[in-house]
């Protein structure tokens, strides 16, 4: 290897001046008795060899580079921490192997050929053996503890899950293919704490134990429940260890490749179809190509679906769908089947405590590990990979509360079967993390009380975290010290919208663990933008639809129209009554519930454009539409309205003491009739269009009703916001509607009895927001808020 010096090294000094003159040479040599030019030259030479040849550097220099390397080495790895006291041996290098700096260091580690070997040997040398009875039916368990079992055996467990599914006959599955598949996947998952191959065979386990309690080859047929199956096997292959908020943040080569779309995912499914590239071990060689088409769609759709950045994306398709799905609808089944690997690939905590704890310590080890690289790295830290922020108990309730529960209970409704075998045990399990968060979080509060003015002495510089007397910050310990011992506070991040409520409750329940920002909000995030398949049938020109978890009498659905892309043309008319008009030709009538499956959701979270130039019409007994106009075009409907309601100057006896101005509105009654059918309104006459009474103050809603004239119970509102703030009130917009954490606190102030009623938060409290964002975000409080959580 050739050694080339970052800096040149200055010219040699010259021992004496050349004059150029032979004889001035001659008679200095022979003065000095040496001959001084070729000493000179010599010394010119063995530089240039310095400077090139490093087999030929001194030893010395060698040893002093070598030293500088070192030094430089162990700045631009993680041990340095030791210095702080904070060393933590990320077991990133294997023994022996050379240390590169991170930034181009393959952060996880890759099976060696040896290890590999052995593994192969022992798998061939048991894959003869005929399973037990007991162990087959046990394999079919979520109950199933992985721990028992050695990589030879697990691959040996994943060939008999295809033989009991009758896969090989079905399907001309050679059983030396097979094998050779299985070992390649085994292969092709990395050392990582986590996603490595022990969590890819409790994943596929997890979706086999599914299968055989719904018999899901009777429901979606023998080729879905295969590509389910192999999906489950491929999902996580080549993992780094690092998610794709780290691989979209560091910029690295997957991120690169894969444009941030789901890099990670993307990846996995690239190995699994260069695995099958290989004739030896595709297991879909004898099918025909237009079978292995429907293989390579499914997988890559399965395995595309397990990025959590589009869970809620999945979730609320899904639930849309439960009322009126059909297994011949090709779009229901296939949203099935994403559900299904979403959910055994989260499965752990249906599982038994001992078998779920350790998956939780191998989760946080890589998590941290993780978030020790970020920081490590200069990149935002992942909250929720935190050990600053979280605890096992808060990440567990986060997760389970938010996340988990609510895609198992959806999957629970649909197929009843799993309530007991899967949704139920994650049930207790977020019961067991909510009373270690309320336990740690009444022994924090007691430390705290106990110890806080010594502490505050000791400690002028209070750190970030405040965990009474247990201050440290070592995921190792907390690791360790397993769910009880773990003391650490969340005390920053926050919370989406969509999970205040529920976070309210937990808050006031346990105090801890819900004011984490979930994973799916942050993978959200880190995503930016979101492409959508149009998967789901025919998905009307912009008009999307978000469904709206039930509330008390009222069932509701919304729909977003994005004015950002729209087109001109394609710019609703102005005016209410064209707005229902324009939601009607959009679908050829007014859409309900049952036109789930026709139109794409879109997630609030994803869609702040939208959200800001969004009007809501409500119909106060089924339905709600959400139309998107552009700001201006909102201010000329109001302005419209007014001017119509001023025509008129009738009141309506409706509203009490409020002042009412009636108009008829510019349509027909049958067309009302027509308009409102899916509100079941009760025989309309004579539709009025009713302003609602004039605001008290700039920051009220003005409220308009259409109402049929006859029957007062049952009416259309129409909900205009006042839009009168200033320029200079709109950055509070920013803050969100009421702040949060002010919403929080006082919640809970309200429960202490503290409360004051006149600083309560009330719907006029948005005053300091955003007139176009602010009525927006009252109703996404309200409306997009998941029910509490069941106990
Ligand atoms: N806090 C927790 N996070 C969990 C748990 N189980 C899974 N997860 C997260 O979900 C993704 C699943 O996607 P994958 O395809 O990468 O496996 C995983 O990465 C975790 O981030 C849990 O019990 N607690
Ligand atoms: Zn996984």
């Amino acid at each position: 290897m050739k050694y080339t010096p970052k800096r040149s090294f200055p010219s040699a000094p010259r021992l004496c001046a050349s004059t150029g003159n032979e004889n001035d040479s001659g008679t200095i040599t022979s003065q000095l008795g040496v001959d001084v030019l070729a000493v000179e030259k010599r010394v010119e030479r063995l530089e240039e060899s310095i400077r090139s040849e490093e087999p030929d550097c001194p030893a010395a220099l060698k040893e002093l580079r070598s030293e500088v390397l070192r030094f430089q080495e162990i700045l631009e790895t993680t041990e340095h921490l030791s210095w702080l006291g904070l060393y933590k041996d990320l077991q990133l290098v294997c023994p022996g192997q050379s240390r590169r700096p991170f930034w181009n260091r393959a952060h996880y580690r890759r099976k060696s050929d040896e290890e590999k070997q052995k593994i192969f040997q022992k798998f061939m040398n048991i894959s003869q053996v005929e399973i037990c009875e007991e162990v087959r039916m046990y394999l079919r368990m979520p109950t199933f503890d992985n721990w028992q079992w050695e990589d030879e055996e697990i691959l040996l467990l994943l060939q008999q899950m295809f033989v009991d599914l009758d896969f090989l006959t079905k399907f001309n599955i050679e059983i030396p293919v097979l094998q050779k598949f299985l070992y390649e996947i085994y292969k092709n998952y990395n050392e990582v704490p986590f996603h490595n191959f022990k969590h890819c065979f409790c994943v596929t386990q997890m979706m086999y134990g599914i299968a055989w309690c719904v018999d899901l080859p009777s429901r979606i047929g023998d080729l879905e429940t295969l590509i389910l199956m192999t999906s489950c096997i491929c999902h996580d292959l080549d993992h780094p260890g690092f998610n794709n908020i780290y691989q979209i943040n560091a910029k690295t080569e997957l991120a690169l490749r894969y444009n941030d779309i789901s890099p990670l995912e993307n990846h996995h499914c690239s190995v699994a179809f260069r695995i099958l590239e290989d004739s030896s071990c595709n297991i879909f060689r004898n099918f025909n190509p237009e079978d292995y088409k429907k293989i390579r769609e499914g997988m890559i759709r399965c395995i595309l679906a397990t990025d959590m950045a589009r869970h809620n994306e999945i979730l609320s398709q899904f639930r849309e769908i439960i009322p009126c799905f059909d297994y011949d609808n090709k779009a229901h089944t296939n949203l099935l089947t994403m559900v299904l690997i979403k959910v055994a690939d989260i499965s752990n905590e249906a599982r038994p405590m001992d078998v779920a704890e350790p998956w939780l310590d191998c989760l946080l080890q890589e998590f941290f590990t993780q978030s020790d690289m970020e920081k490590l790295e200069g990149l935002p830290v992942t909250p929720f990979m935190d050990p600053e922020r979280i605890t096992k108990p808060s990440s567990q309730c986060s997760f389970i509360g938010f996340v988990l529960l609510p895609l198992f209970e959806a999957l629970g409704e649909f197929l009843p079967e799993l309530e007991d075998l899967i949704v139920k045990p994650v049930r207790e399990a977020l019961e067991y993390y909510r009373k270690l968060n309320e336990e740690a979080s009444r022994e924090r509060r007691k430390r705290s009380v106990a110890s806080s003015s010594e502490q505050q002495a000791e400690t002028p510089d209070t750190p970030r975290v405040s965990i009474g007397d247990t201050s440290f910050a070592s995921r190792e310990k907390l690791v360790r010290l397993g769910s009880r011992g773990s003391f650490l506070s969340p005390r920053s991040g926050t919370v989406t919208e969509e999970e205040e409520q529920v976070t309210q409750e937990s808050e006031e329940e346990s105090d801890e663990g819900a004011d984490q920002e979930t994973e799916v909000a942050v993978c959200e995030k880190a995503l930016k933008f979101k492409i959508t398949p149009n998967t789901y049938g025919p998905r009307p020109n912009q008009l999307l639809r978000k469904s709206l978890p039930d509330l008390p009498g009222r069932s509701s659905v919304t729909f977003l129209m994005d004015e950002g892309t729209d087109t001109q043309e394609d710019r609703p008319a102005k005016g209410p009554a064209s707005i229902l008009q324009r939601l009607k030709e959009k679908f050829g009538r007014l859409p309900s519930a049952s036109d789930a499956s026709d139109v794409s959701p879109v997630e609030p979270t994803l869609r702040p454009a939208v959200t800001k130039k969004t009007r809501t019409m409500s119909l106060s007994h089924g339905m709600m539409y959400q139309v998107a106009p552009s700001i201006k075009d909102i201010q000329a409907q109001r302005l419209r309205l007014r001017a119509i309601v001023k025509e008129t100057n009738s009141t309506s006896p409706l509203m009490g003491e409020k002042r009412k101005t009636s108009v008829s509105i510019p349509s027909t009654p049958s067309k009302i009739q027509e308009i409102v059918s899916p509100v079941s309104l009760s025989q309309p006459t004579s539709p009025i269009l009713t302003e609602g009474r004039t605001p008290r103050s700039e920051h009220e809603q003005e409220e308009v009703l259409i109402k049929p004239e006859e029957d007062h119970s049952d009416h259309l509102h129409l909900h205009l916001h006042h839009d009168r703030l200033d320029n200079s009130r709109k950055g509070k917009a920013h803050r969100g509607f009421l702040g949060l954490t002010e919403r929080l606190s006082r919640s809970r102030e309200r429960k202490r009895g503290h409360s004051d009623s006149s600083s309560s938060p009330t719907a006029s409290s948005s005053s300091t927001l955003n007139p176009s964002t602010s009525f927006l975000k009252k109703w996404t409080f309200r409306s997009w808020s998941r029910p509490r959580v069941k106990k």
